[in-house]
């Protein structure tokens, strides 16, 4: 069934178990997150970012939609960091159940107002919002500490940030970054934060940043022909003790590419006369679920559908 972002949140939060975010593109990615969902019992986020409603469209969020509808498990459709307040409405008259306004990058008193106009407009609708607090990512070893924090989310601030804009659930920076190259070694993610600001703040947290590009992933796509760097993501036991300290909700998207993109060089490297879509997009929609259930166990959503 297509439900609300806080239909699946707020009972994660109380859980103390994190539910999946997966950025969707095409047709095989949706099946590969709603199927595998059913197939675990477990309640799951599709999230479009900007770029995914430009590439797909209404084509795309109707097959989410649909998938959802039919649905044995609770489904939303989330806009990924959306940039404007007119980027969130339109999502919502797509169709969309949950919203994101990213004014992060904002000063605080600006992110308040854009975050509170989006909020006051979601909910007279029904549906539900993330904002975000701090700036993710992109955090590198040389940034002294002070600087370090600058980017993070400090939980007082976090507080009042909640208070005056009624957001239904915060994304904080605490430390992970999008995209394949997180660190080195075992990426940082600022667990004590985390447990700091989920002791002040109630509602349910956003980790985004969280794919784990595991390493056996990345060879694959090596051998498949694919170029990476020294890629690693977030450690899968540092993900169970986020959901643990009030973390709902894990964005996934660079584990699905890697999986995608893994699944059809395979196809191409071994059978150079292939040409048929099914046996080309099959074996990709095969390996994307097997990310999508490696993360539902992980976070624990498995069987609280
Ligand atoms: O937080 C995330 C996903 O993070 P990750 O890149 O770790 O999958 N997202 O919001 C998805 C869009 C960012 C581009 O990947
Ligand atoms: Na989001
Ligand atoms: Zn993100």
């Amino acid at each position: 069934m297509l439900v609300t972002g806080n239909d699946i949140l707020i009972p994660a939060r109380a859980g103390k178990y994190a539910v999946g975010a997966f950025n969707t593109n095409n047709m095989e990615i949706t099946q590969a997150i709603i199927h595998t969902a059913e197939k675990l019992r477990s309640p799951v986020m599709v999230q479009m970012s900007e770029g995914a409603i430009k590439y797909g469209g209404q084509d795309l969020a109707d097959i989410v939609i649909d998938l959802a509808q039919r649905s044995t498990v609770p489904v939303a459709l989330h806009l990924d960091h959306g940039s404007s307040y007119d980027s969130a409405l339109k999502a919502i008259k797509m169709g969309f159940t949950s919203v994101m306004i990213d004014a992060s990058h904002y000063p605080f008193e600006e992110n308040v107002h854009e975050t509170r106009r989006v909020v006051e407009a979601a909910h007279a609708m029904g549906i539900s919002v993330e904002a975000e607090l701090g700036r993710l990512g992109g955090i590198e070893e040389h940034v002294v500490v002070d600087e370090k924090d600058a980017f993070l989310t400090d939980p007082e601030e976090a507080v009042k940030f909640v208070e005056e804009t009624g957001t239904d659930y915060l994304a904080i920076a605490i430390g992970t970054s999008h995209g394949a190259y997180k660190g080195k070694g075992r990426p940082f993610i600022d667990l004590a934060r985390i447990k700091r600001i989920s002791e002040l703040v109630s509602i349910p947290l956003v980790a985004h940043g969280s794919s784990g590009v595991p390493a056996e992933l990345v060879q694959r796509f090596r051998d498949a022909g694919g170029e990476i760097g020294d890629a690693v993501g977030i450690a899968d036991e540092d993900l169970q003790q986020a959901a643990q300290y009030g973390i709902a909700k894990v964005n996934v998207d660079t584990d699905l590419r890697l999986a995608m993109t893994t699944g059809v060089r395979e196809v191409l490297k071994k059978n150079p006369k292939e040409f048929d879509p099914r046996k080309i997009f099959g074996p990709a929609r095969d390996l994307m679920s097997q990310v999508v259930e490696h993360k539902m166990r992980v976070l624990g959503s498995v069987g609280k559908a």
